[in-house]
């Protein structure tokens, strides 16, 4: 369970605070998804919450336990982080970048050990990946590659997984198989994932709860049936769509 309270950033030497007072909770086991347009504060919001970059006010909880004053290194037993793009400075093997997730667990001057390694390929076949393990991360799909970051963050063994739109360069197919595969892990392990994404629908498709931020504050929070409605996509996307159902799924199509 995470409990987000009452956060305020704003960058250095800026007078515009960029997440305003954003509090949400986000149970284990469930998929909650913060949605926003361009610019809302979304990424902002997972920095800050992994501990990258630091607020001025409010506090962040996980399983009851507050994780205020923790360094990054050691918000990493905490936080697993997928992020939107990587681009590793070298070629690495898939199976590199992965035990990259285990980094927190091994000391500075130390090499990673078994368990280090029965971790990663546990991870690897989680996610589905094994066959990759061997091959330059470079050269690999865009959907390998979000699924290698995914099982990075599976081998970190974090009990709260931040994914900033794990689907951004994916194609229809593969924005399905990575998201169902996502619900799966959650649901097995228990984790509680927080994910962003920009699509309304999908957001609705993959969510258990659905919070959506406007200019770095929260507008609203529930079930996304509840949440994603004409009224709140016109007042915080500024379109015109029309909803309706398909065996019971609620799906919006904007009015063209
Ligand atoms: N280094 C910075 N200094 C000042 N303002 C910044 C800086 N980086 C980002 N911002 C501002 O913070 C706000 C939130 O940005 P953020 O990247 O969190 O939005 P987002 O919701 O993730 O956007 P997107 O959907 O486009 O990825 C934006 O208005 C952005 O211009």
């Amino acid at each position: 369970m995470l409990e987000v309270n009452e956060l305020f950033f704003r960058h250095k030497g800026e007078s515009r605070d960029v997440i305003k007072g954003v509090s949400f909770q986000a149970k284990k086991g469930q998929i909650t998804t913060i949605l926003g347009p361009n610019g809302s504060g979304k990424t902002t919001l997972f920095k800050c919450i992994s501990g990258l970059w630091k607020y001025y006010r409010g506090e962040v909880r996980v399983n009851g336990a507050s994780v205020e004053g923790l360094s990054f290194r050691k918000r990493a037993r905490f936080f697993s982080v997928v992020p939107q793009e990587h681009e590793p400075p070298f070629s690495y093997s898939v199976f590199d970048v992965v035990l990259m997730g285990r980094a927190s667990y091994v000391g500075v001057f130390s090499s990673p050990g078994k368990r280090d390694y029965e971790k990663v390929s546990e991870a690897l076949s989680i996610v589905g990946i094994e066959h990759l393990k061997d091959n330059p991360y470079t050269k690999i799909s865009g959907g390998e590659r979000q699924l290698t970051l995914i099982a990075r963050a599976i081998a970190q063994g974090a009990p709260v997984m931040l994914l900033d739109e794990p689907t951004s360069h994916l194609d229809f197919r593969n924005q399905i198989n990575v998201l169902k595969k996502i619900k799966e892990i959650v649901r097995e392990r228990q984790l509680t994932a927080v994910m962003t994404l920009h699509d309304p629908n999908l957001s609705g498709f993959f969510s258990d709860k659905v919070v959506v931020i406007n200019s770095g504050a929260k507008v609203a929070e529930g079930k996304p049936d509840d949440i994603i409605t004409e009224e709140l996509i016109k007042r915080v996307y500024g379109v015109d769509v029309k909803r309706s159902f398909i065996d019971g799924q609620s799906i919006i199509c904007p009015v063209l």
